[in-house]
């Protein structure tokens, strides 16, 4: 099948032209894409894919204390397998090891330290809901094996980043720093078609994302902003919100880039040894990216998540993303809170245009 739409290799060969440093790059996320159309055949298969197989019957726990499902050791194999012996990386950090990944001694070490989540959402395949891999490319610049330090770089010194979405299709969602632009996989022929060019995330939503289970344990000013959104119209928003949760940070993320919207996994204290639970080197920091790359907004609530220096390989993060203005009002609520300028946050039931507001009674 022919396109006039540009193929993958097509669209990096394109945009890289300029960056002689950067011909690499371009090996290395067609071997990342490669990885993806590898990952995107497995999760379609199921349980099919264990058919016969010994299922692992032993529950492995990874860095985190996460139970690892099956699929979560076999992504993560993929990702190593197929990026490892091209010549284009130093070295890797997964969700799934404790440890940066060495390349092999027989292999030829690159340039490019590659960090990845093989897949987010895990807990959604048993219910056969979107799940996908999340991918930043660093560098690294010296003939030296990488160490654990070499990894910790801010965000804004991703030379690029990505996710991919297995759902109903596949599509792989990239920036090289010159805007986000998503491929859609021809399973036919096997190719990523550029499908959605230059995505823009509207600066205004009226769609949040948060697991509202949690409530109980945010901060004030993340009770603010979800209790007024909650409002609508009858609030100070004098607008009805939506609200989603999928679960699997890939997909709202997608959302968002689609239609709008803000992501928010925010610091909580439901167990104090974690400032949040999302992972900034292949989490957050690729998410930020992208959504920045197509006019939103990444941040910890508190500041932009792109400058956070990181202080280990699987730091978590408190993470708000999306519509640039609504990160911003959330910023802004944060800087109000510790500065005790805030609104206290007064149930519906008691607002301005309540019958029930104490002085009505
Ligand atoms: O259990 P919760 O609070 O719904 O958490 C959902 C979050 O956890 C994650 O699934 C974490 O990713 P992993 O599946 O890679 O551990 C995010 O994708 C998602 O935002
Ligand atoms: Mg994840
Ligand atoms: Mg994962």
């Amino acid at each position: 099948m022919f396109y006039q739409r540009p193929t993958l290799s097509k669209f990096l060969i394109e945009h890289l032209r300029g960056a002689p440093s950067e011909q690499d790059l371009s090996a290395l996320l067609v071997d990342v894409a490669a990885a993806v159309k590898t990952i995107a055949a497995v999760v379609a298969k199921g349980q099919l894919h264990f058919r016969g197989e010994a299922a692992p019957d032993r529950a492995t726990v990874n860095v985190h204390g996460e139970v690892q499902k099956p699929l979560d050791v076999l992504t993560n194999e993929i990702v190593l397998r197929h990026c490892e012996w091209g010549g284009l990386v130093a070295g890797m950090v997964s969700e799934e090891l404790d440890e940066p990944y060495p390349i092999p001694a027989d292999h030829r070490r690159g340039r490019y330290l590659l960090v990845f989540d093989p897949l987010d959402g895990s807990s959604n395949i048993d219910v056969n809901v979107s799940v996908g891999s999340i991918f930043s490319v660093l560098r690294h610049d010296t003939e030296a094996p990488p160490g654990p330090r070499d990894y910790l770089q801010p965000g804004h010194r991703q030379i690029a980043a990505g996710y991919a979405i297995y759902g109903p299709t596949t599509m792989l969602v990239l920036t090289v720093g010159n805007g986000t632009h998503g491929f859609t996989l021809d399973r036919e022929i096997g190719n990523f078609i550029l499908t959605h060019p230059d995505l823009r995330i509207p600066s205004e939503t009226s769609e949040f994302a948060i697991n509202t289970s949690n409530e109980r344990f945010w901060e004030p000013p993340v009770q603010r902003y979800v209790g007024e959104c909650k409002e609508g119209r009858s609030g100070i928003r004098e607008r009805d919100f939506n609200m989603r949760w999928i679960a699997s940070m890939v997909a709202e993320v997608h959302r968002i880039l689609m239609r709008g919207g803000v992501f928010m996994y925010p610091r909580d204290t439901k167990d104090p040894k974690k400032p949040g639970r999302l992972r900034l080197l292949y989490e957050a920091n690729p998410m930020a990216l992208l959504v920045e790359q197509a006019g939103g907004r990444g941040s910890t609530g508190r500041g932009p998540l792109l400058d956070v220096q990181p202080e280990s390989i699987h730091q978590r993060i408190p993470v708000v993303l999306g519509s640039h203005e609504e990160v911003e009002r959330i910023e802004r609520y944060h800087r109000e809170f510790e500065d005790g300028t805030d609104r206290p946050f007064v149930s519906p039931l008691f607002n301005e245009r309540s019958l029930f507001r104490p002085e009505a009674l």
